[in-house]
Formats: structure tokens, sequence, C-alpha cells
């Protein structure tokens, strides 16, 4: 299995992220979120700055979900039964989802709180 051509590789990939759409409701809301965050970059129009802050933000939001889901059905597969130290781990797994989540939103709030005003400046000029 080890060493596949890159189509191959690439192909596992995408299986996984749509795995991750089928079987994950935080995942699907964390990637809508990701495509309102482009659409806001495409209407704002900041400078590459914030388009390489909202793009790495968003995709490490998407990427840890992934990772915690991973982990989690490897969890629930190997261990179905409750347990305090699974309860531990996916607490804590929950948790890095969280911290990259709430600086996201830190910098969508930036992002929309700096360059709305000159959109608004740039429309009421057009009036
Ligand atoms: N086997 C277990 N033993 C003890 N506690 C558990 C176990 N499985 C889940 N939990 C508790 O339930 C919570 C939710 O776990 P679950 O596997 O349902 O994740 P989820 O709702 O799919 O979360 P996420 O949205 O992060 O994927 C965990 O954070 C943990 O506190």
């Amino acid at each position: 299995m080890k060493n596949r051509p890159l189509r191959d590789r690439l192909g596992f990939a995408v299986a996984g992220w749509q795995a991750a759409w089928r079987r994950e409701r935080s995942f699907r809301t964390q990637a809508c979120c990701a495509v309102l965050a482009i659409v806001a970059l495409l209407i704002l129009r900041p400078s590459p700055i914030w388009w390489t802050l909202i793009v790495v933000t968003s995709a490490l939001v998407l990427a840890l979900e992934l990772i915690n889901s991973a982990l989690e059905a490897v969890i629930d597969r190997f261990h179905p039964k409750i347990h305090p130290e699974i309860k531990a781990a996916k607490d804590m797994l929950a948790g890095a989802v969280l911290a990259i989540s709430v600086a996201a939103l830190i910098v969508a709030v930036a992002l929309v709180t700096t360059q709305a005003p000159a959109l608004l400046g740039e429309l009421a000029t057009w009036q």
C-alpha cells in the first residue's frame, strides 16, 4: 500500500474529505464557513496578507477537524465502551478544534471590521 502514485494518493485524500462531509456535521459547518470566508474575501478584496490569514486559518480548522474525526473513528473502532481516558482524549481533541476555531473567528471579525468601512466608502462615492 505504500508509495502509491500521486493520483491514487490524491484520490485517498479526496475520499477522506468526502467521508468527513458525509459523517461529520461539524466538518460540514466548518466547510460552509470557509466558503463564506472566501466569498467575503472576493467582496472585500483586501490585501494579500488577509487572503493568507483567512486561507491558512480556514485550512487549519478543516485539517484539525479531519484529524479529530479520524482519531475519534479509530478510538470508537478499537474501544467502543465508555472510559474516562477516552473521554479525556476526545475532549482534548474537541479543545484543539475549538482553539483554532476561535482564532479563525477573531481573524474573520478583524477582516470585516477593518476592511468593510473602505468598501462602504467606495460604494458611497459611486452614488
Ligand atoms: N467512549 C467514550 N467514553 C467516555 N466519554 C466519551 C466516549 N465517547 C464520547 N465521549 C464523550 O462524548 C463527547 C462527544 O463524543 P463524540 O464521539 O460523540 O464526538 P462528536 O460529538 O462526534 O464530536 P465532534 O463534533 O468533536 O466530532 C466526547 O468529547 C466525550 O466527552
